[in-house]
């Protein structure tokens, strides 16, 4: 079995007749995270969104190429893309924390998918914000409003709202760039101790954060994913002069 969770193969991307990415191949391996790194408008998010289909959404997208998840291609006429998001789930730049209780936010996903059962809601509503770091400070509010925590307790609501639902992909553009640094650094934090049960893929505008999180970076160019390696390395001595350009603050 490969070490791979998804691997990405030449995949393209278009809104109409834009074409946003070019040809991309990356693996995403297991129980790692992936940093994806590059100037604004480069195609980070618009990679990170074709993961889970969220692109779908948009209309007039389109995709070529196949993205295998478990060695089965997403974009297979025949995927359920509900079931794909459930496997696949996300965290946004600005924590999206609905206009509910601390326990509806985060047992908004299991009832969606059914489940109605009491206890059990408790407890992956318990297990989430665990999972999340947030469960010891709001134990005694779960009744409280989700809007009435500080931004990173949103952030990290959001995690746990979309581990409820028990994805294997977790996918994060910029989760920490509307905090400050305390509640980056327990953003970061977090993401080295989800890793050990999700493969975890990241944007950032923040190099350092990339350096400090990630096992791998890639890093992205008007479209084009120029480099994809190991950290250390496209840190160190990357291959490619416009990885250097950008990483030495050349550019971007
Ligand atoms: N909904 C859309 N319709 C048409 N073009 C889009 C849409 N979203 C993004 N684009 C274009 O696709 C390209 C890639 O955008 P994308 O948001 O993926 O880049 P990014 O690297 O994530 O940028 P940033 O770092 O600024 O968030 C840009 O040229 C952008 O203008």
């Amino acid at each position: 079995m490969s070490d791979n969770k998804m691997e990405v193969k030449n995949l393209d991307f278009y809104y109409d007749d834009f074409q946003a990415l070019n040809k991309i191949n990356i693996p995403l391996k297991s129980n790692k995270v992936t940093a994806l790194i590059g100037p604004s408008g480069c195609g980070k998010s618009t990679f990170l969104r074709t993961l889970n289909r969220m692109n779908d959404l948009i209309e007039g997208t389109r995709v070529e190429g196949e993205i295998l998840f478990d060695e089965k291609n997403i974009y297979d006429p025949d995927v359920d893309v509900v079931a794909l998001r459930k496997r696949v789930g996300m965290v946004f730049q600005q924590p999206n924390p609905f206009p509910k209780s601390i326990f509806d936010n985060v047992a908004y996903g299991p009832r969606i998918h059914g489940l109605k059962d009491k206890g059990k809601l408790a407890e992956i509503v318990e297990k989430s914000l665990q999972g999340a770091a947030l469960f010891s400070e709001v134990k005694d509010r779960l009744d409280d409003s989700a809007l009435g925590l500080s931004g990173g307790q949103q952030q990290r609501l959001c995690i746990a709202r979309a581990l409820a639902v028990r994805p294997e992909v977790l996918l994060m553009d910029e989760p920490a760039s509307a905090l400050d640094p305390v509640a980056t650094a327990k953003i970061e934090d977090l993401i080295a101790e989800l890793k050990k049960d999700y493969t975890i893929v990241i944007v950032t505008h923040s190099m350092q954060q990339a350096a400090r999180v990630s096992d791998n970076t890639g890093f992205f160019l008007m479209g084009d994913l120029v480099e994809f390696d190991k950290t250390d390395k496209i840190f160190e001595n990357p291959t490619d002069q416009r990885t250097e350009d950008y990483i030495t603050g050349r550019f971007g």
